[in-house]
């Protein structure tokens, strides 16, 4: 029997070798796609038809057509629509995004003139458009610039001279590009995510900062194809401005064609031109939407020119060889005195939900809190007031004697204007779940935004504090990464990095481990640790029990939007004085 399976596995082998030998003669026949084919020859057909059409009936006119390219007034015509079509684009957008801000601006009047402007200008056909404009010196004989109700006088035109039929065309593409790119821009502020809206605010950033640093380039994204779209139908529709006698390119080969009678010539004449503008606007919306997808391909290939650029550019300074983590936070440069914090009596619902019911709370300068319950009871609810990035209706909040949010007059609490609120979160940072790290900067361009622009950091100064921070989580490599490129628990380390940036007397961590892989915990909570031990005072939201007993010198149990009970760790969890902590913690332990 072990004779005959010797033989077996003998002649199995010499088959395989046999095989390997004669492989080198095999002819490999690809696939066929019959329907593949068909339709290749089909086209080939059609364009060899269309071709052949073009180029032998006599009747295109093509000696004509060379004849007149480039010849000087189709040119001073092509010229005249160049400059409607850039001119028009550059104010019809920034009118635009002008307007899209006014409509999801917090005023509402604002809000509501910019609406309807936009649905004026959007039921007006352009053409009516163009001739009421064309005709305003009927309606109003000269235009006025004045202090109303009063004699003073600026400037004083009669409209007919103001008004030529290039500045009635350029105001009337640029009214009516405007109430359309609005709605494009308001559609790709709407497609940005709201952490990255909630992270740039609980980094105190200037609003104006947090819509065009951060909002508006993300947003670009899905506002740029639409928005190509929309300039290349404003290039065509220059061709509408004919109606004012303008020559542009349209208005030209018509006047040339009605002389010479050549309409067909003529009009190849405009469609060939229109097609170079076409293509060239094209070219450019692919090299703009590159520009402004950085950070959003974790591996995207690098444009010629860009290796070119990369290497002439000077590299941001390389970090020197800091020590990683282990160095700890403890350097005065990044840590500072915690303060205390004191919730006094806040209540806050969401329409008739009571979300947090008189919330009492004292945490000292340089305590680590730890908040647990069980789900919806109100923890992050109760996090998200420490920074006022949710009003309480009740009570009030303060660090360090100075409240959050409010100004105290006698015994009414003022709300402060929105610019205060952002200085002052400037001292308590916020860690995300989701890490709403900025996906369009890099780890670098994360950690100095708001140095730079809340604290007013110089650029070296905020560098190095970068290079600084980043050393001690671990990351000094990640410095020109951005963070698609990074793992779960690395983005969380950077997010922790941004929010010391501030050198907060506070640091709120919102559930900080629950987005990540198991395996990827144990990194983000080794900083956390790291931290505990520099007197910044941290209040974490966890479902980390073990973590919470280790770290935190107070736990405090939620339930329902209350504090059942806080106390030192070691306590809580052996001597819980509710049945519903003692029930919460025998499930999760
Ligand atoms: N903006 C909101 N509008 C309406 N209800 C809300 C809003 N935010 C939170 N809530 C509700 O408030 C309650 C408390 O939410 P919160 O996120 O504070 O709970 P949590 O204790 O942090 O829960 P989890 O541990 O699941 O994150 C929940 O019932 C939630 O549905």
């Amino acid at each position: 029997m072990a004779l005959l399976t010797d033989y077996a596995a003998g002649a199995e082998i010499e088959r395989r070798s046999d095989a390997r030998q004669s492989n080198a003669h095999y002819r490999i026949v690809p696939a066929r796609h019959p329907g593949r084919a068909l339709g290749t020859i089909f086209a080939g057909v059609m364009i060899a038809a269309v071709l052949y059409s073009v180029l032998t009936n006599p009747r295109w006119g093509w000696p004509v057509f060379a004849e007149w390219f480039f010849a000087e007034p189709v040119l001073a015509g092509l010229g005249r629509t160049l400059l409607l079509t850039a001119l028009a684009t550059v104010s019809g957008s920034l009118f635009g995004t002008a307007l899209a801000l006014a409509r999801v601006s917090k005023s509402p009047l604002l809000a509501s003139l910019s609406f309807g402007y936009i649905w004026l200008l959007r039921s007006i056909p352009l053409i009516v458009l163009l001739l009421v404009l064309n005709n305003l010196g009927y309606l109003y004989e000269t235009i006025t610039l004045s202090v109303p109700f009063t004699d003073t006088v600026f400037v004083n035109y009669p409209t007919t001279q103001l008004l030529t039929p290039f500045a009635a065309a350029f105001l009337g593409l640029t009214l009516n590009q405007s109430a359309f790119f609005a709605e494009i821009v308001r559609g790709g502020i709407l497609s940005v995510d709201h952490g990255q809206h909630e992270a740039a605010a609980a980094l105190g950033l200037p609003r104006r900062r947090q819509a065009f640093r951060i909002v508006l380039p993300q947003a670009m994204r899905s506002i740029l194809p639409t928005g190509f779209n929309e300039i290349i139908g404003l290039a065509k529709s220059t061709s509408m401005v004919y109606v004012l006698a303008l020559p542009e390119l349209f208005y030209t080969v018509q006047v040339i064609y009605r002389r010479n009678l050549e309409v067909i010539p003529l009009l190849m004449v405009a469609t060939v031109w229109y097609l170079v503008i076409m293509t060239g606007l094209s070219i450019a919306q692919h090299y703009i939407e590159r520009y402004f997808s950085k950070g959003a391909i974790r591996n995207p290939a690098p444009l010629p020119f860009q290796a070119l650029l990369a290497r002439i550019r000077r590299p941001v300074p390389e970090v020197s060889s800091a020590p990683q983590s282990k160095a700890g936070f403890r350097d005065a440069q990044v840590s500072r005195l915690g303060g205390a914090v004191h919730v006094h009596g806040i209540s806050k619902s969401f329409g008739s939900f009571k979300v947090l019911d008189d919330i009492e709370l004292n945490l000292p300068a340089g305590s680590v809190t730890a908040i647990l319950g069980p789900s919806g009871s109100g923890k992050s609810t109760l996090l998200r007031t420490i920074n006022h990035l949710e009003r309480v209706e009740d009570g009030f909040i303060s660090i360090d004697g100075e409240l959050v949010g409010y100004r105290q007059k006698g015994d009414t609490l003022y709300e402060l204007k929105e610019k205060d609120i952002l200085q002052r979160r400037a001292d308590i940072g916020m860690v995300f779940q989701n890490f709403n790290l900025f996906p369009h900067l890099t780890v670098l361009e994360n950690l100095i935004e708001a140095p730079l622009h809340v604290r007013g950091l110089e650029r070296a100064e905020a560098i190095r504090l970068a290079q600084d921070l980043l050393a001690r989580v671990g990351l000094s490599d990640k410095i020109n990464a951005y963070p698609r490129q990074l793992s779960g628990g690395q983005q969380q380390r950077v997010a922790i990095a941004r929010a010391l940036a501030l050198r907060p007397k506070v640091l709120l961590f919102d559930e900080p481990t629950s987005a990540l892989d198991p395996e990827l915990v144990g990194e983000v909570l080794d900083v956390i640790k790291e931290l505990a031990r520099t007197g910044t005072t941290l209040v974490i939201v966890t479902h980390e029990i073990g973590f919470a007993r280790e770290v935190a010198d107070t736990v405090v149990f939620m339930n329902a939007g209350r504090v059942l009970e806080a106390g030192p760790p070691a306590l809580i969890f052996s001597e819980a004085q509710h049945p519903r902590t003692r029930e919460f913690l025998a499930r999760v332990l």
